[in-house]
């Protein structure tokens, strides 16, 4: 499962992360994209030049970036999340509409746009078709959150075709679709930070132990429904934080609390499901920040300590 979430600080700043929860690693890293990068790969040319400098987390492959999720120094960031038994891309490209990849959406996103505003113009002319890079990497099934530092949304493209939701909570997890879990997060709108008052119930007199007792009924597994619920409650809630250093703890405590530990759920297939890594986006500063399953400790990034005006892909590999 993966789960994503966006946030700002008080002037204005985006922060932008997510889980990547699997039974194993694609080899990911840091990718950065400069603004000189001449496109390689394109499938029906949507992406021909990159307009400001991306960083991200995702692989290399055939001179192509494959982002699992990135953002771009106009402060614009797109996470793709697996969303199997609902996605469904067009076969072949669609006569008049700009055709984009499954892979290539968070490339084309990041490349070509500046605000939520400007992707969300553009995605009623848009098709997502089933064209991978390579045999080596057949399509994957995803939705994606794309979020600046105004507001998010949540791009869906299944039998219905293209579908584009508000994301007023700021979150996303798997399965099912966005529609469901906006309306699922109504059933837990008593949960309280509060402590809750002592009530009488005939005789008896019921007094919280501590902290936490408003949060009673908060899901507390893995499944993806109940993570929806438990980070948009954390996301919700946690304080504002006045400087970066402040905001990437948060970005790292609430993607924790929807963490998946080793040996606790199984995937279809029999694996054992885990966090792989957490990533995510500053534009107060351009840095990505991530850690590792293996290795919690939080790496980072900064676009400043690289050249991003060339035409060279770079892959920070540690
Ligand atoms: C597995 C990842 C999603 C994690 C997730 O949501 N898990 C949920 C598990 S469950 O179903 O709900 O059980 C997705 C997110 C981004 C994906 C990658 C990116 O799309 C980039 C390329 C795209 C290629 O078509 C396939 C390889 C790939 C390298 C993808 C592999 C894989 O599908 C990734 C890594």
């Amino acid at each position: 499962m993966c789960t994503a979430i966006r946030f700002t600080d008080a002037q204005g700043n985006l922060y932008f992360g997510r889980n990547l929860d699997w039974s194993f690693s694609y080899g990911e890293h840091v990718v950065i994209t400069p603004a000189g990068y001449a496109v390689k790969t394109s499938p029906f040319g949507a992406t021909d030049k990159v307009s400001h400098p991306i960083i991200g987390m995702g692989i290399v492959e055939e001179g192509t970036p494959l982002y699992f999720d990135c953002a771009n120094t106009a402060g614009l960031a797109v996470a793709g999340l697996n969303f199997p038994g609902y996605a469904r891309y067009e076969a072949e490209a669609v006569e008049g509409k700009t055709n984009v990849s499954s892979w290539e959406f968070p490339l084309w996103v990041a490349a070509n746009f500046d605000t939520v505003d400007e992707v969300e113009a553009a995605l009623p002319d848009t098709a997502i078709v089933d064209a991978p890079l390579n045999d080596k990497f057949p399509t994957s099934l995803l939705h994606w959150i794309v979020g600046d530092a105004t507001r998010s949304i949540v791009v869906e493209y299944t039998a219905e075709g293209m579908q584009v939701f508000h994301d007023e909570a700021d979150v996303l997890a798997n399965q099912p679709g966005f529609a469901y879990h906006a309306e699922n997060l109504r059933s837990y709108l008593n949960l309280t930070s509060d402590v809750p008052e002592t009530v009488k119930w005939r005789g008896a007199t019921l007094a919280p132990y501590g902290s936490g007792a408003g949060m009673r009924g908060l899901p507390g597994d893995y499944y993806s429904p109940s993570r929806f619920v438990r980070v948009a409650y954390l996301n919700a809630h946690y304080p504002d934080q006045p400087d970066e250093k402040g905001n990437v703890s948060r970005l790292f405590h609430t993607l924790t609390g929807v963490a998946m530990i080793d040996g606790a759920a199984r995937m279809s297939n029999g694996d054992f499901e885990r966090t792989v890594y957490t990533g995510g986006f500053s534009s107060q500063t351009d840095t990505y920040y991530w850690s590792t399953y293996d290795d919690p400790a939080i790496r980072k990034v900064s676009l400043a300590d690289y050249d991003t005006t060339g035409t060279d892909l770079i892959e920070v590999k540690e």
